[in-house]
């Protein structure tokens, strides 16, 4: 704890202080000893925790000059003077107050207003005694003064002249006045010290040096640096005695305010900055192991790309009690728990990738992020730049600072390359050497990326009949087509139909309302349901549930309501056709005449038309996916 030491340059004020002290219960320190002596006092209470420190007239005006804490003077009152002055009237009647402008300052005027002749003699701090004995022995012997007053460093000269000398000392008022301005800046101290203590502490946990240097000299140094160069301590020690060489090299090298270079600290890398501070030789510098760098930018990159990179299906998700479904799912579950690549095949709307999500949930990659690209919903440029990412300036419109692509974003965790067969052949090739090496290569860069991710990729194509084709790689289709899986289309299925259409039922009625129950299904919809070929599978039943949530007028859900469905999406389906009117019929029979190919085509200028060019609405009518819609469009040149 840190404490007052008041060091009294004369007998009479430990006496003083004493009294004070008890009377307004203050506890100090008290040591007597004048100049030289009280300024080794202090030096002494300085490392016996002394926080301020008091004096008085010379010795204080040393202590303050030498002694780095605070000092406090206790002060020359013109009472103090006045009472030398009233003892030194016994002695004679012409005075000199010899002393420091701290003692005699206030002198000049009180002597002249009291109409008593005081010569006042200025005494420098540079003096030796001999040069203030002379300077006493001119005032005797010009003014002929018959006393001196003065502090009790002035009364030892004096005395040891011969002459006679009054000690001006300092009233209890001043004493008091002196420990409550000690202990005011003590509080101060006391307060900084802890602010210092947490400062300290919490630059002792920062996972890299801090220095702080002045003079070629260490002022300060975290614990990383400590432990780094094997040290408790090394305050005030020149940086060439503590610190590595080529530390110092860089340290006086390093010109500019700021700094930056790479150095070998003990057989290891280091990122080592130097920056000039406002006081002349004074600089901050730190040190980064290159290691660490490297990891806080994996994770850094992890942490990106898990934005918005989740999967939220697992196999809890895939739903369908058929044989046909569980073997699927039981074959995902199975490719869950190796790292291979997978190749999804299957129908749109049949959940390959609800199974992407599941298979990467169920890996050990499930905690990193899985990042989806539909290949076919992007133009072939934009699709390459996504994926492998540029470096700034790499193309017209390319971002500053470049952009990471997709590989590097799903790092750790895994890629869905959804509609893989629409993949242009540049891209094939890219793909190609990403899968092989391991790492990606921006475009316009030339830095190479190391790369972990595990590759899942879908079709609805027959992929193997685009390489015949010579569209499709047939080196990059091996390389992908390590673990297949064969979605089921939901026509070849019927007897999982009640279950996915009640699960729907359920999941979408709470999602919309959130409380209440669900409309029931009477058993006989299933025949109507089943009837169906359901082109959108899954995702076209799924449209066809919130659809009869948000038109059902009852709690049940009948053949009028899913006829209405039917009937809605203007399909020429033969159960629905039945119920709706004869001028209406002709109209659809009119409409849609020719091949497959031809109604498809009709079918979807019309929805287009019946939700003015929107897609997604036109994509959720239809029950086919938004990709699929673009694809049939840019078939026909729709677009
Ligand atoms: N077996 C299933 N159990 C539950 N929901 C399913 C199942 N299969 C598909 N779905 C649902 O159908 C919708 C479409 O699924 P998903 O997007 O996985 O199909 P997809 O085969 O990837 O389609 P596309 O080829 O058009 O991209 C999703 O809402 C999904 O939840």
């Amino acid at each position: 704890m840190l404490k007052i030491v008041l060091i009294a340059p004369y007998q009479n004020m430990v006496h003083d202080a004493q009294e004070v002290c008890r009377a307004y219960g203050e506890q100090i320190e008290i040591l007597t000893g004048r100049m030289g002596q009280g300024v080794e006092l202090a030096r002494k209470s300085v490392l016996e925790d002394a926080g301020v420190l008091i004096s008085r007239g010379g010795t204080f005006l040393s202590i303050a000059n030498e002694i780095a804490i605070p000092a406090v003077e206790v002060a020359v009152t013109p009472y103090d003077v006045l009472r030398a002055l009233q003892k030194a009237r016994n002695m004679g009647t012409k005075f000199a107050i010899v002393g420091f402008e701290n003692v005699i300052g206030s002198v000049r005027e009180w002597g002249a207003l009291l109409n008593v002749p005081v010569v006042p003699v200025d005494v420098e701090q540079t003096d030796s005694a001999k040069e203030i004995m002379a300077k006493i022995r001119e005032v005797i012997h010009q003014e002929q003064v018959d006393c001196i007053l003065g502090d009790a460093s002035v009364i030892d000269i004096v005395r040891d002249m011969g002459i006679f000398g009054v000690l001006i000392e300092s009233g209890k008022a001043s004493i008091w006045a002196a420990i409550q301005e000690a202990k005011r800046i003590l509080l101060a101290r006391l307060s900084e010290r802890e602010t210092h203590a947490t400062l300290r502490g919490a630059l002792d946990q920062a996972a890299q040096g801090l220095i702080l240097i002045q003079n070629e000299q260490v002022q300060f140094a975290n614990r990383f640096v400590l432990d780094l160069i094997g040290r408790d301590s090394c305050v005030s020690v020149p940086i060439e005695s503590c610190l590595p060489e080529s530390v110092c090299e860089f340290i006086r090298a390093g010109d500019g305010t700021r700094t930056t270079d790479v150095v070998q600290v003990v057989g290891q890398l280091w990122t080592i900055e130097r920056i000039a501070l406002p006081g002349k030789g004074e600089y901050f510098v730190t040190l980064q192991r290159v290691e660490d760098i490297e990891s806080l930018e994996r994770r850094v990159r992890q942490k990106k790309s898990l934005d918005g990179h989740e999967a939220v299906y697992t196999f809890a998700d895939l739903w369908g009690s058929s044989s046909r479904m569980q073997r699927m799912k039981h074959t995902a579950q199975q490719f869950a728990l190796t790292d291979s690549s997978v190749l999804i095949v299957g129908e749109t709307g049949t959940g390959k990738e609800v199974i992407a999500q599941s298979i990467h949930n169920g890996s050990s990659r499930s905690n990193a992020p899985f990042v989806a690209v539909n290949c076919a919903a992007l133009p072939d440029q934009l699709l390459e730049s996504e994926l492998f990412g540029y470096e700034e300036g790499a193309f017209t419109g390319a971002r500053r600072g470049g952009k990471a692509g997709l590989f590097e974003l799903a790092h750790g965790g895994t890629i869905f390359l959804d509609e893989i067969g629409e993949t242009a052949s540049h891209v094939q090739q890219r793909l190609l050497r990403v899968l092989e090496e391991r790492r990606v290569m921006r475009i316009g860069g030339e830095k190479v990326i190391p790369i972990d991710v595990r590759v899942i990729a879908a079709t609805n194509k027959p992929l193997w009949s685009l390489v015949t084709q010579g569209k499709f790689r047939q080196d990059l289709f091996f390389r992908l087509d390590v673990l297949r899986i064969n979605t089921v289309p939901l026509r070849e299925v019927p007897e999982d139909i009640p279950v996915l259409f009640e699960g729907l039922l359920k999941q979408i009625w709470y999602q919309r309302k959130g409380v209440g129950t669900p409309p029931r299904p009477v058993p006989e919809i299933y025949r109507m349901l089943c009837a169906y070929h359901w082109p959108g599978n899954v995702r076209e039943l799924r449209n066809m549930v919130d659809y009869l949530i948000a038109t059902l007028t009852s709690g049940v859900v009948n053949r009028e309501a899913v006829a209405d469905w039917f009937y809605n999406k203007s399909l020429p389906d033969p159960d629905v056709y039945a119920e709706g009117s004869t001028r209406e019929r002709e109209e659809v029979q009119r409409r849609y005449v020719g091949s497959l190919e031809e109604v498809q085509r009709q079918l979807i200028v019309d929805t287009l038309f019946q939700c003015h060019g929107d897609v997604q609405r036109t994509a959720d009518r239809l029950g086919i996916s938004r990709t699929t819609l673009w694809r049939k469009m840019k078939q026909w040149n729709l677009g």
